[in-house]
């Protein structure tokens, strides 16, 4: 385990305020020429300038981005022109991959620029959980970009800001290029001398004040692509001065695992000639886009784990398959897709492309940590407690300045029933995927549209089936006997769930996070989830926490079911208040015990038929309860959750 920094505690004091003051915004929003009426919704986010909020068209109910800037920010003339220059030109732009600017207009506090909505944030906190994605990933992604890119050049519109933090999402996932605040027009051969702000992916001819043009946009695309595609920015270095002289003596290595198109183009974009760098039409059509599987449509889980792209006939060995005690001799093997499940023939065009985005994705996964990033988030919450921690009020915690709602979990459990006396734990996801932790350690896992069907077996090698094909093979047909029980009895007795939902192009390339671990005590159900999320239900008061170890951050879900999202950095900076505090040293103690727990489980696996360790341990914490599925599905209060429908 990691040793923690000796810090002297201090105790906690009542804080100061010290985020900036939230605008002031009305719950009715007026936009006076449209004679439009918005309701404010959820806090999206805030950036140097702006807070951004849902808003709801009250008379056609069309959800939108509000970013409101107050006007006290607009008193010096610059601030007023940057920000008619950012709204001047977006305005005008409309194309798939370019946020749409709606409107404009202001009251008596603020101004407010309404925005297509792009719920699933940024490419950001897609790299900040996924770090390097798969090459068809970054396929997906960087060519929408350039699509975006290729729209303003034509419009002979620079962005000079593109950073994955100004490359945003849709609920479909569809890139969306948006923050005008450094893009300028370009008249003929112009080439800009100056630039406000400091671009992310800072170009050379930027930094050498040679005059620049779109051949920026076209480095910081490089950028992008190397990031995705690696997990970190090509020139990076820990002193901004490092980072520029990097930047400047075009001084950075493209790994060995890169293919050759991906680092060819690469290589190409980050040329520290801008003339020589291809214009965004040359990206467009450059045989990197065509070397390889494109996925048409990438799925939510995407955004936390890594998909599944190609298909593999494979047996599965006998001894995993069967549920606890069945025998399995004499049944025909199983014939499920390990590792990677098939993509349908329109999506790929040869097994090269498929066995490449398969190793790929495995690799990727064998990358994950073995504990799933248990002991970093064991440290991160060390760390966090051994520091003095202002103390905050409750309620001022709760304002949207303290709150960093980007990084809300993708997934967490909404509904569990625990079952561990006979067969395991099953749960559902928000999504309303269901899950079933068998007592053997096994897994298994279906969607939303209860169309694609995940086994994992104890040795977590994965195998993929669908639902419809009638390939399931027989070993497993009482795990999925059980898991649609486990479902039907979600939905009955717990809150109503909707009926599994259509299934979507690329949900088939669907990933999600399964239950790893878990445990009961007297006051809380501990959870884990393979894409690191750690959650806790407590018992008495129904508060719930989530922790993100990737994001570095928490979700509470308190009385009033408000999310409440904080990085630990913000706690430690702003305050916590005291009834999350100490939750937060509980938590401490519990991850502890999942890591036993969890390693007492892999290095000592139980014999078929034997419950794991963390297993037991629900079991004795949870005594005397009797198995929820039990005679007609009479269930004991402790044994079952339904839990999180947060107003958000
Ligand atoms: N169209 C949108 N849909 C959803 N959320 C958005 C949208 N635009 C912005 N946001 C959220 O609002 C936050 C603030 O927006 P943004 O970063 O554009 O503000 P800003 O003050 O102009 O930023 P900067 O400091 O980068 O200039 C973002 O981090 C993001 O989480």
């Amino acid at each position: 385990m990691n040793r923690l920094p000796n810090i002297a505690k201090q105790p906690a004091k009542p804080s100061q305020r010290k985020e900036k003051a939230p605008p002031e915004v009305p719950a009715l929003i007026t936009d006076k020429e449209r004679g439009a009426y918005y309701e404010k919704g959820r806090f999206l986010g805030k950036g140097g300038f702006a807070h951004c909020y849902e808003l709801t068209n009250r008379a056609t109910r069309e959800v939108v981005a509000g970013k409101v800037v107050p006007k006290t920010m607009l008193v010096k003339q610059y601030q007023r022109d940057k920000m008619t220059q950012e709204v001047q030109i977006h305005r005008e732009l409309s194309h798939k991959n370019i946020v749409k600017l709606f409107h404009f207009f202001e009251d008596s506090l603020n101004v407010y620029i309404t925005l297509e909505l792009c719920a699933r944030r940024s490419l950001m906190e897609l790299h900040k959980r996924r770090k390097a994605v798969t090459e068809p990933e970054a396929r997906y992604f960087t060519h929408q970009v350039v699509e975006g890119v290729l729209y303003l050049h034509d419009l002979k519109i620079i962005h000079r800001d593109m950073k994955l933090g100004n490359l945003f999402l849709n609920d479909d996932l569809v890139v969306k290029i948006g923050d005008f605040g450094l893009a300028t027009t370009v008249d003929g051969d112009e080439r800009k001398k100056t630039l406000c702000g400091t671009p992310n992916y800072i170009a050379p001819e930027v930094l050498n004040k040679m005059g620049h043009s779109f051949e920026v946009d076209i480095w910081a695309v490089g950028c992008i692509l190397y990031i995705l595609l690696f997990g970190q920015p090509p020139f990076e270095s820990k002193s901004l001065e490092e980072t520029y002289s990097r930047i400047r003596h075009n001084n950075y290595t493209i790994p060995s695992v890169a293919s050759q198109p991906a680092a060819a183009l690469i290589r190409k974009m980050l040329d520290p000639e801008p003339t020589r760098r291809p214009t965004a039409k040359q990206v467009h059509r450059d045989i990197f886009f065509k070397s390889g599987f494109m996925p048409t449509r990438l799925p939510v889980s995407c955004l936390t784990m890594v998909p599944k792209f190609a298909g593999h006939e494979t047996s599965m060995m006998e001894e995993n398959v069967a549920p606890n005690g069945v025998d399995t001799r004499g049944q025909r093997p199983l014939n499920g897709r390990a590792g990677l499940a098939p993509l349908p023939h329109h999506m790929i065009s040869n097994n090269v492309e498929r066995e490449r985005a398969q190793q790929q994705a495995a690799e990727a996964t064998f990358r994950e940590p073995e504990d799933a990033y248990l002991s970093q988030l064991f440290h991160q919450v060390a760390v966090l407690l051994e520091q003095r921690i202002p103390g905050l009020e409750e309620e001022e915690a709760a304002l949207d300045g303290y709150q960093s709602p980007e990084c809300l979990p993708i997934f967490w459990i909404s509904k569990w029933v625990d079952y561990s006396d006979k067969y395991g734990i099953g749960y559902q996801l928000c999504d309303n995927s269901v899950g079933v932790l068998f007592n053997d350690n096994s897994r298994i896992m279906l969607d939303t549209a209860g169309g694609e069907l995940t086994y994992i077996e104890k040795s977590n090698k994965e195998h993929y089936f669908s639902m419809h094909n009638g390939d399931i093979p027989q070993t497993l047909n009482k795990k999925v006997t059980l898991l649609k029980y486990f479902r039907s009895y979600m939905n009955d007795h717990l809150v109503k769930a909707g009926e599994g939902s259509e299934q979507r192009v690329g949900d088939e390339l669907a990933r999600l996070p399964t239950l790893r671990v878990w445990f009961r005590t007297k006051s809380a159900i501990v959870l884990h989830l393979s894409n690191g999320t750690v959650q806790i239900n407590f018992f008495n008061d129904h508060v719930k926490m989530m922790m993100c170890p990737l994001m570095q951050a928490v979700t509470f879900i308190d009385q009033n079911k408000r999310m409440l999202t904080y990085k630990f950095s913000n706690l430690q900076r702003n305050g916590c208040p005291e009834k999350f505090l100490h939750r937060l040293k509980y938590a401490k103690t519990m991850i502890e015990r999942l890591m036993s727990d969890a390693s007492a489980v892999s290095h000592n696996p139980p014999r078929q038929g034997e419950a794991p360790r963390s297993m037991a341990s629900a079991r004795s914490a949870s005594a005397g309860s009797r198995g929820p599925l039990h005679s007609g599905g009479q269930l004991p209060q402790s044994a079952s959750g339904s839990n999180i429908h947060p107003r958000r």
